[in-house]
């Protein structure tokens, strides 16, 4: 087979980035910031952290040496498709961040793009300069030891204030998790990472195909991803706060079980498909968990609104607190009019409305305010369900596809949004290449895995479909998720040269040889008939009704 570097020098169609909860770059790769550097009036003083697309660094004002956090956005680390990816994650960022007005919301000062030929991993980079938080709740979790109640109750009604008032201007925080909670030095909460952060177009926003796998909602799962990405709801952001709530009452623990985020990612999507909530810690107190079951209940429509659940957690964030019952870490400039009695009040009343309706009791059958109810008053339309019918092309169950194969095919047919990318199309490709044979490998060619990638061109499509941090192409889920990035990267190429007619047939061509070979004969070439045949008749096996 000759995968050309066509293939690999090839523009991804579609983000096959790292999501940002992959593991940081490897150490090598990611530049020094000289302490000192200087950059719109600020000084670099030191590292903070490093996470999927770049670093955070401490700096200090240049004028009166009042601390902030200088995030960089490196392209340099990254291949072409990334880079585009990026530059995405960060123009979001950037945007948001100057719209972004509320005391829960970390503030930006600066966003610019570095220009320092000197310095080539550097140049290019986009610097944001926003406040400096003390600790992420990820580190306080990753510190381990449970919370007090009320110190996890104010921590999480100043985040959900912040997305109280995201959603009521509409827009999705779209990467809510602890690393993305910040608590300040003044004891104050913030959430941060605008990169997954839309602007809700009717119900939905729509963003990149990426977030953090023990964060978002089951759902997601199954959404296809269109030209404009994957269509996000606020309520996929009251999923995640139900996550960290769980989180930070249950001592770290997540709501759903499991040893990896993939194991969870599967228990999540196994309850939602049985219309089951998840069994809560017995950590988690009372008055929180109809909170936090009504955040992940399956049905996304019928999860509380933000606004509805900030209504029960009253935070002031200017008014006073009297001495000793200030927030986590000391004194706040944005105080918290929220004991711990009230708090429990509060939630009490949450847990009544979400048990059996808004306070004022609706008519029999009326649907709670949920977090699918368009925000800023607008009417309430409903809201359509979430995309997890069957697919077109789905296989049969009786298909000789290997058990375990058949989800990550799904789920690489659904993340592309041509229609002529089928489970069933997937399937018969990945037949007539290995016949799903994980282990299989034609050294002489270099074609290896149940997809018969070749390592180098896996490379650049690769995808990490089994979620361990890891891309492998003797995984079979990165094998086939990478394999449909590919497909639905040449589906588009072909149609764009108006080659239409028999596209399975170009597609398992195109995979075998490249996408040029095809273009330039225009069709199938003579030496990759036979395989394209094969493909045709498993594809008419699996689609025969
Ligand atoms: N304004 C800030 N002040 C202090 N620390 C910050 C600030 N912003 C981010 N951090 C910390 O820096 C680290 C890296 O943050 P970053 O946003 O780059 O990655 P992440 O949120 O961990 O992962 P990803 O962005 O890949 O989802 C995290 O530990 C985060 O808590």
């Amino acid at each position: 087979m000759d995968r050309t570097p066509a293939r690999r020098d090839a523009p991804d169609p579609r983000p096959s980035d790292p999501p940002p909860s992959q593991p940081p770059l490897p150490d090598p790769e990611v530049p020094e910031v000289p302490p000192g550097y200087r950059l719109a009036g600020y000084r670099i003083t030191g590292p903070i952290g490093r996470g999927g697309w770049g670093s955070v660094h401490a700096a200090e004002r240049e004028s009166d040496g009042a601390p902030a956090a200088v995030k960089l956005l490196l392209p340099t680390l990254l291949t072409p498709g990334q880079r585009r990816t990026m530059a995405e994650l960060a123009r979001r960022e950037v945007e948001f961040s100057r719209r972004a007005d509320h005391p829960a919301l970390v503030r930006t000062f600066a966003a610019l793009t570095l220009d320092d030929p000197g310095r080539p991993q550097l140049h290019g980079a986009v610097a944001l300069v926003m406040e400096r938080a003390e600790r992420s709740l990820q580190d306080l979790l990753a510190d381990g030891g449970d919370l007090p109640p009320d110190r996890a109750g104010r921590i999480l009604a100043e985040a959900c204030a912040g997305l109280a008032h995201m959603h009521g201007n509409g827009w999705v925080h779209g990467d809510l998790k602890p690393a993305n909670v910040l608590l300040m030095a003044d004891g104050s909460v913030r959430l941060a990472d605008f990169g997954l952060t839309a602007e809700l177009d009717g119900t939905h926003a729509y963003v990149p195909p990426l977030g953090s796998p023990d964060h978002v909602p089951p759902e997601w799962w199954s959404e296809r991803a269109g030209p404009r990405g994957v269509a996000l709801r606020p309520s996929s952001d009251v999923w995640a706060f139900g996550v960290l709530a769980h989180q930070l009452l249950a001592g770290g623990l997540h709501p759903f079980p499991g040893a990896t985020p993939r194991a969870r990612a599967l228990a999540a999507q196994s309850h939602a498909r049985a219309g089951r909530r998840p069994r809560l810690d017995e950590r988690v107190p009372p008055a929180w968990r109809p909170v936090i079951a009504g955040c992940l209940d399956p049905d996304p429509a019928a999860r509380p609104a933000a606004s509805v659940l900030a209504a029960a957690f009253p935070v002031d964030l200017a008014a006073d607190l009297p001495a000793g019952r200030g927030p986590v870490g000391g004194p706040s400039r944005r105080r918290i009019a929220l004991g711990a009695a009230a708090a429990a009040t509060a939630l009490a009343v949450t847990a009544a409305v979400l048990l059996a309706g808004p306070d004022t009791p609706p008519p029999p059958g009326s649907p709670l305010p949920s977090a699918g109810t368009p925000v800023a008053g607008g009417p309430a339309t409903p809201v359509p369900p979430p995309a997890t019918g069957p697919l077109p092309g789905a296989l049969p169950p009786g298909a000789d596809v290997p058990a375990d194969l058949r989800e990550p095919i799904t789920q690489a047919a659904r993340r592309c949004p041509e229609p002529e990318v089928t489970p069933a199309l997937i399937a018969a490709m990945l037949k007539a290449e290995s016949g799903f044979d994980a282990d299989a490998a034609r050294p002489e060619t270099q074609e290896y895995g149940i997809a018969m990638w070749t390592p180098s061109v896996f490379t650049a499509w690769a995808q990490d479909g089994d979620l361990d941090g890891d891309k492998d192409y003797m995984s079979p889920p990165d094998a086939v998720i990478s394999m449909g990035s590919y497909v639905c990267w040449l589906a588009q190429q072909f149609k764009r040269r108006g080659l239409r007619e028999d596209l399975p047939g170009l597609l398992a061509a195109g995979y075998r040889t490249s996408d040029k070979t095809v273009a330039e004969a225009r069709g199938v070439p003579e030496r990759a008939r036979e395989h394209a045949a094969r493909v045709r008749a498993y594809l008419a096996e699996y689609t025969a009704p």
